[in-house]
């Protein structure tokens, strides 16, 4: 199954409420919430309270991208704030597979992020846990930035991984994509696209759809 995910990080954050029911009811699947902490990247972005609010204006998947130090300490929050994916960055966790099983207590999806830099074998143990794989594919921490090309190498050797385990865990790509490259993705082997600035910039209604009509 293919899904978009637009990254509520690049959205009018003083017209977010409105801004997110435009993504919902021009089909986008989810919405995807990166958490900064200005620790594990060096940037700051919103939390629990941003959450909560939101969460009554969608009944989209709430995909959240957690870009801090330790993200075990918070899980319970992030559940209780209505996440629907929970997805943590293996560079940031000391125990990864306990933060696994800590998401997985509440009933909702688990994912692990990579950095560009970060290697595939990160994952290998841990896959038949996870729901999904983030690639990141740009330096995590801002939005509207340039896709790094040798992650499309990556995406393929992935999806192998997880063939070769008979496995059919999903494959996130955040950072970078646009219209002129989302298939590209999706030819090595992505089904869920992660799309700020080439969904929020300009028309947003008209580019969700154009990012759905390529995904069809
Ligand atoms: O997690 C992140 C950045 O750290 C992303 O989710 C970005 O928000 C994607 O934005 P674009 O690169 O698509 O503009
Ligand atoms: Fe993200």
């Amino acid at each position: 199954m293919k899904c978009l995910s637009p990254s509520i990080l690049s959205a009018d954050f003083a017209n977010l409420g409105e801004q997110i029911r435009v993504i919902d009811e021009a089909g986008a699947d989810y919405v995807h919430i990166d958490v900064m902490d200005g620790c594990f990247v060096p940037n700051i972005s919103f939390a629990f309270p941003v959450l909560k609010a939101i969460r009554p204006l969608t009944e989209r998947i709430f995909d959240v991208h957690l870009m801090i130090e330790e993200p075990i300490r918070y899980i319970d929050e992030f559940a209780a704030a209505g996440a629907d994916i929970i997805t943590v960055h293996a560079e940031a966790c000391k125990h990864l597979d306990r933060t696994i099983e800590v998401i997985k207590e509440h009933d909702i999806l688990a994912g692990v992020a990579l950095n560009p830099a970060t290697p595939l074998e990160a994952v290998e143990y841990i896959l038949p846990k996870v729901d999904m794989v983030l690639l990141m594919t740009v330096n995590p921490g801002f939005g509207g930035q340039s896709y790094i090309s040798y992650c499309t190498e990556k995406v393929r050797k992935l999806k192998e991984m997880i063939e070769r385990q008979g496995l059919k865990t999903d494959i996130q790509v955040d950072g970078g994509i646009n219209l002129d490259n989302v298939e590209m993705v999706m030819d090595a082997g992505a089904n869920i696209i992660v799309a700020g600035s080439a969904v929020f910039k300009g028309d947003v209604a008209q580019n969700v759809q154009d990012f759905l009509t390529l995904m069809k």
